[in-house]
């Protein structure tokens, strides 16, 4: 099987700069040759380029900040995933902001429309475009994805393909109360940092995969937030939240989802190499790298 490495240099989902630098610090740290030497065919078509949209040409609609430029560049990265998802290849899409999750797991339901959404982070990224306080959209895509983020017409091209049942989160500590409400009312399964710690990942992960994939039969995205670990260990990140998965946790669940063979697509989210010192990038960098080797299959044995 072949990987499409698909570097995504965006951050219009959110304010801060530097977090459309992550892809090619990624791809600077060798992720590429990394990836060949676990067996895999690599392919990189090169950072994609996004044309700007100016800010007097995408003024705010409601809240939403850069709809239009958010809008666009998930349209076209959610054909870049589908097309390489067509062709039998495993898209690995590195972030920018976690907003381009509307293309890439659009892309993907395009063409495995059974697919499971595992969105390890410690946001749910599930306000709309009424209960968002900051306008943020990669604080958004989620809602998007489900369908009830309400009729946004800039938006319509999203399909509502995302079902409630076939999403689960892992690693949650940060979800506004409005968010909340959304999953409860939406029924949606979240293990908060608070279960990690009552059942282990281990479990954590085995009770994740049992309530959106229960036979293991279906394909799997993972849409992995680095942000969802502690900021001791991916410090370089935009939303950085205290108590998170430790490095091992967030390569168990990688490892684990590996073991399944049921990996279908992975994104790799919210590196921000603007963020801090030096060694502080290359760490999270190097964390960024390592979660998705293991997610591709590295094993410790
Ligand atoms: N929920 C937040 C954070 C979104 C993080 C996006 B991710 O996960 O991709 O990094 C935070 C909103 N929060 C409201 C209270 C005051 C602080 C900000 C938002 O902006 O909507
Ligand atoms: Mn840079
Ligand atoms: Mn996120
Ligand atoms: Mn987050």
């Amino acid at each position: 099987k072949s990987v499409a490495i698909v570097g995504c240099p965006f951050r219009g989902g959110q304010a801060k700069l530097g977090v459309d630098h992550g892809p090619i610090h990624m791809v600077e740290a060798g992720l590429e040759q990394q990836l060949r030497d676990l067996g895999w065919e690599v392919r990189f078509d090169g950072h994609h380029q996004f044309e700007q949209i100016s800010e007097e040409n995408d003024p705010p609609i409601g809240k939403m900040k850069n709809p239009r430029f958010v809008s666009q560049v998930c349209k076209a990265v959610a054909s870049v995933v589908s097309d390489h998802a067509r062709r039998g290849q495993l898209p690995v899409v590195l972030g920018g902001d976690h907003s381009l999750a509307m293309g890439t797991i659009g892309g993907t339901l395009e063409v495995y429309p059974n697919a499971c959404v595992i969105w390890v982070d410690a946001h749910a990224d599930i306000n709309t475009p009424e209960t968002t306080e900051s306008g943020n959209i990669h604080g958004m895509p989620v809602s998007f994805l489900l369908g009830i983020a309400g009729n946004e017409p800039e938006f319509a091209w999203v399909k509502p393909a995302l079902r409630a049942n076939r999403l689960v989160y892992i690693g949650l500590r940060d979800v506004d109360a409005d968010e909340k409400r959304i999953l409860r009312e939406n029924g949606i399964k979240a293990f908060s940092m608070h279960e990690i710690d009552r059942h282990g990942i281990g479990k954590v992960v085995e009770l994740a995969l049992d309530a959106v994939n229960p036979n293991r039969d279906l394909p799997i995205h993972l849409s992995f937030d680095v942000d969802a670990l502690d900021p001791t260990v991916a410090p370089s990140t935009g939303t950085p939240v205290r108590g998170g998965l430790t490095f091992r946790e967030g390569h168990y669940i990688c490892e684990a989802i590996h073991e399944t063979g049921l990996l279908i697509a992975l994104d790799l989210m919210e590196v921000n190499p603007g963020l801090a010192d030096a060694e502080s990038v290359r760490k999270t960098v190097s964390v960024g790298c390592s979660l998705v080797r293991a997610a591709l299959g590295e094993a410790l044995l």
